[in-house]
């Protein structure tokens, strides 16, 4: 099947810098907008979720990626946002499933427990995955208070 290329916005904290670095070169046939951090040095997650969530919610891009250590910081922030469905996905299946009955709209990746191999399969899984609708769609809708 031919892939299906997205605008995607990608940040991280300290702990998800390296495979921030390693996802733009994996994703060199994507449009990838790279919202930092610019190096390894300790930042604060916030800094870096909003920005992505923002980008996502504009559609300035389709999708978003964001690591840290736990993927909790930046789920949390980014899911303060009213048109961001954030996951977060330790396993290949759960990227489908946030895609498939969540329709998400960031990945959200703990670095520190998964290893790249892993994090590659997730992101492709992530954005080659379709939105089921149906039965999710109504669930999904009831999201927004
Ligand atoms: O989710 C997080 C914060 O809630 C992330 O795991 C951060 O990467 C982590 O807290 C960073 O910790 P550090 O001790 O400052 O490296």
């Amino acid at each position: 099947m031919p892939l299906k290329t997205f605008k995607i916005a990608i940040g991280s904290d300290h702990a998800g810098f390296t495979y921030k670095e390693m996802l733009k070169e994996f994703l060199a046939d994507f449009p990838v907008t790279d919202f930092g951090p610019a190096s390894a040095s300790s930042v604060d997650y916030p800094d870096f979720a909003h920005p992505v969530a923002l980008a996502v919610e504009s559609g300035e891009a389709e999708f978003g990626i964001l690591i840290c250590g736990s993927g909790n910081g930046i789920a949390i922030a980014a899911n303060k946002h009213q048109g961001i469905r954030a996951a977060i996905c330790w396993e290949n299946e759960l990227a489908a499933l946030c895609r498939q009955h969540n329709n998400a709209n960031i990945l959200c990746i703990p670095a520190r427990f998964v290893r790249q191999e892993l994090v590659q399969e997730m992101v492709m899984t992530f954005l080659q995955t379709e939105f089921e609708g149906g039965r999710h769609a109504d669930r999904v809708n009831k999201i927004s208070c």
